[in-house]
């Protein structure tokens, strides 16, 4: 078992396996960084399952494929495919921006992924094309369609931000219930690697804009899910992901992995241990006692608080978000 110094059980681990990407998000990855990890400084599949499958033999039961963009990663279905025979149960969820779903989300869903979240900022062309610095679109749309194909669960994350696409709170929500998907709003975090002039929705305003059209009721949390649920009459789910709530903080269940191997506690700080050495030796005792140690120090909470506000300097991209 997994258990901070706050008693906090972790049970969820986020992996990134690359931090590159093929959008340049405004709140993400604004600009292109001054230079990519090199390659030889990532870790193999077969590295990164080396360090999931003690994870799992310690309680990890949910594991989530991210990055940067994680479908950039060439045969991304080995190593879905081996989670999923070392681990049948464990729950593998991909989180994308959609953009190469059409080609791959069969060969995903047959390796052993059960669940895509999957990023629809707007659902105007030009909109998108100035969050995303990319017109992409129709190729998310097919993405997203493709997905429901293939039989796995798809959610929709999207950030709303102040001028640019909070006119489509309701449109976004009309689209995801069409496909029966649960839509996300998530509150932009300030970090300093986004354009400084965004400001993000709170989610009170958000939940404002929905009241006035759509009724719907809070209904209860799920445990140590980051989103606050919604419910309307016929039965359908939304969420907002409020991170500038210490609330969120207090039933944190989750883990990160780096593509290069650094293990972190919360993805506010920067602080961060490398299991890459330990891996690389072959040395599972050594990798577990970084794991306790990055677990046990976990942060108690992030500083997007009202009263203790501070921008992260944490890269989301490489992160895993
Ligand atoms: N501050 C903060 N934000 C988080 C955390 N986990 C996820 N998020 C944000 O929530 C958004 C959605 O995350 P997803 O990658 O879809 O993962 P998830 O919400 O855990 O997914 P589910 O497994 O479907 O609940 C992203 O923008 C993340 O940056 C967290 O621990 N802290
Ligand atoms: C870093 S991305 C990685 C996965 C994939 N490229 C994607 O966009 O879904 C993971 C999530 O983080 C969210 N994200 C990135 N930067 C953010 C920020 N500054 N504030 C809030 N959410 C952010 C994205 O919207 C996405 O849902
Ligand atoms: S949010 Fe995802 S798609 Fe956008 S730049 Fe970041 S990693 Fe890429
Ligand atoms: S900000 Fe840090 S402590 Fe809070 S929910 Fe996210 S990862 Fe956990």
């Amino acid at each position: 078992m997994l258990v901070d110094r706050f008693k906090r059980h972790v049970t969820y681990l986020r992996v990134s396996v690359t931090e590159r990407c093929n959008f340049r998000c405004r709140y993400c990855m604004a600009e292109k960084p001054f230079s990519w990890v090199p390659k030889e400084n990532l870790l193999s599949y077969e590295e990164l399952f080396a360090f999931i499958k003690i994870g799992i033999d310690n309680g990890i039961q949910k594991i989530r494929l991210t990055g940067g963009e994680p479908t950039t990663r060439e045969n991304l279905d080995e190593l879905i495919a081996m989670i999923h025979s070392y681990a049948p149960d464990v729950d593998i969820g991909l989180t994308t921006n959609g953009y190469l779903l059409p080609s791959l989300a069969h060969k995903l869903k047959k390796a052993g992924l059960r669940r895509v979240n999957i990023s629809l900022d707007s659902l105007d062309r030009n909109t998108l094309h100035y969050i995303a610095q990319k017109d992409v679109l129709p190729e998310i749309l097919q993405g997203i369609e493709a997905a429901v194909e293939a039989g796995l669960s798809v959610k929709i994350n999207s950030v709303i931000l102040r001028n640019i696409n909070e006119n489509e709170v309701v449109s976004l929500f009309n689209y995801a219930q069409s496909i029966h998907a649960q839509i996300r709003y998530i509150e932009y975090m300030e970090n300093s690697h986004a354009t400084n002039t965004l400001q993000g929705l709170r989610s009170d305003e958000i939940i404002d804009i929905l009241g006035k059209s759509i009724p719907f009721i809070p209904i209860e949390k799920e445990l140590g899910g980051p989103a606050n649920l919604y419910e309307t009459a016929d039965g359908y789910r939304f969420g907002t992901i409020e991170p500038h709530r210490h609330d969120f903080c207090s039933t944190c269940d989750r883990l990160r992995l780096s593509a290069e191997g650094d293990l972190i506690g919360c993805l506010y700080f920067e602080g961060a241990k490398s299991i890459k050495e330990a891996i690389r030796e072959g040395n599972d005792a050594e990798t577990k006692a970084i794991l306790n140690d990055v677990v046990y120090n976990k942060p108690e909470k992030n500083m997007w608080g009202v009263e203790n506000f501070e921008v992260s300097s944490r890269a989301f991209y490489r992160t895993g978000g």
